[in-house]
């Protein structure tokens, strides 16, 4: 038996950093996703390892599973009930990655989502000998959330395939968890993100786990309901960060000036509770849908301008935002900045011309451009039983 889990990606409209310290974001998912897929062997082909195969790193890794079980505490099968890993043990587990595998010094941000993976192994699995592959659309490192679909879609494959979910093994094609799995697979995905992230806000995790629009604070979700299309252009700098070190230094900020930074996310909650109800709002004709993009501009606008004061700006960010101005278009970075990609709105009323214009120029930058679905599917699974 074969299982294939897919998650998707996100975008950040609102509150990106501020969300880790109290305020509301507003978030989507797009459609850009991370497939995993689980397998284990049969008797005559089990060699006895766990392989991971991470095609877009070109990167397999394996260990044997003897290995890696003399090498971790007695922990025990915790499916049901997800719980973080200590640091005493991502010290055990990063050694056991460098132990059996040579990752190259280029790709080692990688080794955090290689232990937060053998973390979710472990915990959900145990130590069965098995095959499991990653592939992804996201741009990884780039502030769509591949951390987080790659945690949601681990932790839900592995789920599958456990005695804790309640699944329909005999259904065909793409098949979406009930309530309270999906409650248990964005909950260990959270927990994978804590290893990569260090201080996650679990507002990836939670709109690639539930997928939609969403607004989040606190661990709190609410579905938003759009009234109207949203259209946006994602440009990627290309400029590699890692959101470890982001949000660190903007903790790290807010712990040198405690009183004028609160006011800052104090800001942000407002512009995010702001554009959560302008989504919502209804817009029965073209003025209104024009009005609504205009408050919608100026928000991003401002949340951008705070994103600054956190110091999550660069300089190729404010390239495609001045790019961008020269159309009269406004664009905020998503995700946790520092490079990465940048959202510009492209209003109802903008023309193709115009729009395919923008573009030439972003790319002529050395940026790359894409325009992606907003708001579709979260995570599914598909069951093929013949393997
Ligand atoms: N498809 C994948 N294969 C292997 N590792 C992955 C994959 N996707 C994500 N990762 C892990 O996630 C890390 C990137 O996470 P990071 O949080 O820095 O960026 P992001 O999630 O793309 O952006 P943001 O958090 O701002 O939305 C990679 O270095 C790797 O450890
Ligand atoms: C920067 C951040 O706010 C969003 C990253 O996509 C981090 C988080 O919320 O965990
Ligand atoms: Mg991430």
């Amino acid at each position: 038996m074969e299982v294939r889990a897919r998650a998707p990606g996100k975008i950040i409209l609102a509150g990106e950093h501020a969300v880790v310290h109290g305020s509301t974001a507003v978030a989507a998912s797009i459609d850009l996703y991370t497939y995993v897929s689980l397998s284990f062997p049969s008797d005559s082909d089990n060699d006895g390892k766990l392989k991971l195969r991470l095609n877009d790193m070109a990167l397999e890794l394996s260990w044997p599973v003897g290995r890696i079980k003399e090498a971790l505490p007695d922990m025990g099968i915790t499916a049901s009930s997800p719980k973080p890993c200590t640091p005493e043990t991502i010290k055990l587990l990063a050694a056991l990655v460098e132990e059996h595998n040579n990752i190259p010094e280029a790709k080692i941000t990688l080794a955090a989502g290689v232990i937060a993976f053998l973390w979710l192994y472990t915990s959900i699995q145990g130590y069965k000998p098995a095959t499991v592959v990653v592939t992804s659309e996201l741009p990884l490192g780039s502030g769509l959330g591949s951390s987080a679909a790659f945690c949601v879609s681990v932790s839900a494959a592995l789920l599958a395939l456990s005695d804790s979910v309640n699944l329909d093994f005999g259904h065909h094609g793409w098949l979406s968890f009930g309530e309270n799995d999906l409650e248990l697979v964005n909950k260990w995905a959270f927990e994978g993100e804590k290893i990569i992230h260090g201080k996650p806000s679990g507002i990836d995790n939670t709109v690639s786990t539930y997928g939609n629009m969403i607004k989040f604070r606190s661990g709190e979700l609410t579905r938003l309901k759009s009234n109207t299309p949203l259209k946006m252009l994602i440009t990627n700098t290309k400029v590699g960060r890692n959101t470890k070190a982001l949000v660190a230094s903007v903790s790290e900020r807010a712990a040198r000036h405690p009183i004028a930074m609160p006011a800052v996310f104090k800001a942000v909650d407002s512009i995010s509770n702001e554009v959560a109800t302008i989504i919502q709002s209804p817009a029965h004709d073209d003025i209104a849908i024009t009005q609504k993009e205009d408050k919608l501009e100026e928000l991003m606008e401002m949340n951008q301008g705070l994103l600054q004061c956190m110091g999550v700006s660069h300089a190729s960010i404010e390239t495609v935002l001045r790019t961008t101005l020269k159309y009269k278009l406004a664009s905020k970075l998503t995700g946790a900045g520092g490079g990465g990609c940048v959202l510009t709105l492209l209003p109802t009323i903008l023309s193709g011309t115009v729009v395919d214009k923008v573009i030439a120029e972003l790319e002529g930058c050395g940026f790359q451009c894409l325009v992606a679905g907003i708001g579709g599917e979260g995570l599914q699974i598909c069951f093929n039983a013949s393997s």
